[in-house]
């Protein structure tokens, strides 16, 4: 038997490292855009991509850990982890940094369990219910979805736009340690990031952004720029 949940979450034991969401890169088999999967995700981090997912949703299980080891590998020596989307089980076969779990996935205290206090494990919230109930001691971050529009999730969430998902980030905040991270999901692009960010958010994550980009390198790039302009626009600095 692992640690026991109170265990891992013993004060001064906390699992909690501080995760870069400034620009959080999924990458998903069917959403590729023609590139190599584990080429792509290399591309977005040279570019300045600061977290990846493997969001697989429809590979079997050995595709998804054969996926996940290629990422691996070719992410390694960057320092950016790699997260799988929904599944424990491919993150600790694969041997990745953690997961990124929606409210229909498992849930976070068993995923804790299973994975222990140094992996990260990230949570979807996309509604005022989730942002007050998110068991935020036992994640790395959260991820509020459905700011704009998307076509890369099937059923998605309705928009709520930048004033939306700011709500949901400002009931999480005073339940969080400070420097939580707080990110937003769909729809981001380098025409929208900047507003996103300057909500108040810490980072976005984005699919077609990227992926669907002839150059995702540049893509990446871009985008940081923007996101890491506006952060110091907030931050009251010059832009
Ligand atoms: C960073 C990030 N945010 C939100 C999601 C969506 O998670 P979920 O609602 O569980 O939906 P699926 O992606 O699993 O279809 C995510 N994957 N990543
Ligand atoms: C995986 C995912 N989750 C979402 C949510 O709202 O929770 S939107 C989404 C897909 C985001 O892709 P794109 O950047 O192409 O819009
Ligand atoms: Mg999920």
């Amino acid at each position: 038997m692992g640690e026991t949940l109170d265990q891992i979450l013993q004060p001064g034991r906390c699992h909690t490292m501080k995760v870069d969401l400034r620009l959080y890169a999924l990458v998903d088999p069917e959403h590729t855009g023609g590139h190599d999967i584990a080429a792509l995700a290399a591309a977005v981090v040279k570019g300045g991509a600061t977290l990846v997912q493997l969001r697989d949703k429809k590979g079997s299980t050995r595709e998804m850990i054969a996926r996940a080891r290629a990422i691996h590998a070719a992410l390694k020596g960057t320092g950016v982890p790699l997260l799988i989307n929904d599944r424990v089980d491919v993150a600790l076969a694969a041997g990745v940094e953690g997961v990124h779990i929606g409210w229909d996935d498992m849930a976070a205290d068993d995923a804790r369990r299973l994975l222990g206090k140094g992996a990260i494990i990230g949570l979807s919230i996309n509604s005022a219910e989730r942002a007050r109930t998110a068991p935020i001691e036992l994640l790395d971050y959260v991820c509020i979805g459905g700011v704009f529009a998307t076509t890369s999730k099937d059923n998605p969430n309705p928009p709520q736009g930048v004033a939306g998902v700011c709500a949901f980030a400002d009931i999480i905040r005073p339940r969080a340690p400070k420097g939580f991270p707080v990110g937003a999901i769909a729809g981001i692009t380098a025409a929208n990031a900047g507003e996103v960010i300057a909500g108040g958010l810490d980072g976005v994550a984005v699919i077609t952004a990227l992926s669907l980009k002839p150059d995702p390198e540049a893509a990446a790039r871009e985008l940081r720029g923007i996101v890491d302009r506006s952060l110091k626009v907030g931050a009251g600095a010059p832009a």
